[in-house]
């Protein structure tokens, strides 16, 4: 039996709702062989960030190189990087590795506004990082921050995955998340050519804590088994669709999402 791997590159959440937590669950739920790197270790839960302590910068590479000696996976996420020297230490890492299909998730804020880059950290995620990336994951918030672009409307998120595509990722997805449109909220893909909308209904709840970790990890999981990207992105989407669907309703404020949402679906809809 040959087994999808995926490797996350990303901040540990105490309350498990987000960031390596959110996906290694993810992972196991999409079938596919989960390692990860941890960059920070963050004291959450569901009412907000307590304190991030970044791993020293050894123990990073320390993580990459065990990984890289003998587990080689399929496709890599990165989440929480923190800091300009831990961005350039994964963006050397992953070409010395030859690691592929890269999906960076620019993971800059939590949802009660705690950082988790610094600011400084920016110009190096974009340099040394979107450059390697096979597909890039930020929500508006993130896309305005790396393009300069204030994004009001639909033609704003084109012109904004125009410009992060022509800073050398090989594909952009622009979540909607923060600008539902009516009663739906749209994903926006573009390919370097192609715009390609993904659609889902608006879910109206609090519990989206790690939302955007979890379709990350949705979507490695897919690449890792080799799926193209039109077809990881669905998966991705219907996965975090039944994730908030389902929300757990754990903890007094924004909630983690329900992991084993997509896969009890499939089993009752056999
Ligand atoms: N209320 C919701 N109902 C349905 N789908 C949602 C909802 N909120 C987010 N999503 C979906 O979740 C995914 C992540 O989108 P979002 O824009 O929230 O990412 P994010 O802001 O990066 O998340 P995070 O705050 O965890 O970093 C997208 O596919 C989006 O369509
Ligand atoms: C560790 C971590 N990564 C990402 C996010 C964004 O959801 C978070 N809250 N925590």
């Amino acid at each position: 039996m040959t087994i999808g791997k995926a490797l996350t590159i990303a901040g540990s959440d105490s309350g498990g709702g987000a960031g390596i937590q959110a996906d290694l669950k993810t992972f196991q739920e999409l079938d596919v062989y989960g390692m990860s790197v941890i960059t920070a270790v963050t004291s959450q839960n569901t009412l907000g960030v307590h304190g991030v302590y970044p791993v020293p910068i050894e123990g990073v590479i320390s993580q990459l190189d065990a990984i890289a000696e003998d587990l080689s996976p399929d496709a890599v996420k990165t989440g929480m990087l923190f800091n300009q020297e831990i961005i350039q230490i994964v963006s050397n890492k992953v070409q010395k590795h030859g690691w592929e299909k890269i999906v960076v998730d620019p993971v800059m804020i939590a949802k009660g506004g705690h950082p988790l880059l610094e600011e400084s950290a920016i110009n190096a995620l974009i340099n040394d990082l979107i450059p390697l990336s096979f597909i890039v994951t930020p929500n508006i918030p993130e896309a305005e921050a790396i393009t300069g672009i204030e994004i009001k409307s639909f033609d704003d998120r084109k012109e904004a995955a125009k410009k992060i595509c022509q800073m050398g990722a090989k594909h952009v997805i622009i979540k909607g998340g923060h600008q539902p449109s009516g009663s739906e909220i749209i994903d926006l893909l573009f390919d370097g050519h192609d715009f390609y909308e993904f659609k889902g209904n608006y879910v109206n709840t609090k519990h989206t804590h790690g939302t955007g970790c979890t379709f990350s990890a949705a979507l490695t999981a897919e690449l890792a088994k080799g799926k193209d990207v039109i077809e990881a992105v669905k998966t991705a989407k219907e996965f975090i669709h039944l994730a908030v669907e389902n929300a757990l309703g754990i903890g007094g404020g924004h909630g983690p999402t329900n992991h084993w949402a997509y896969k009890r679906n499939l089993a009752a809809s056999k």
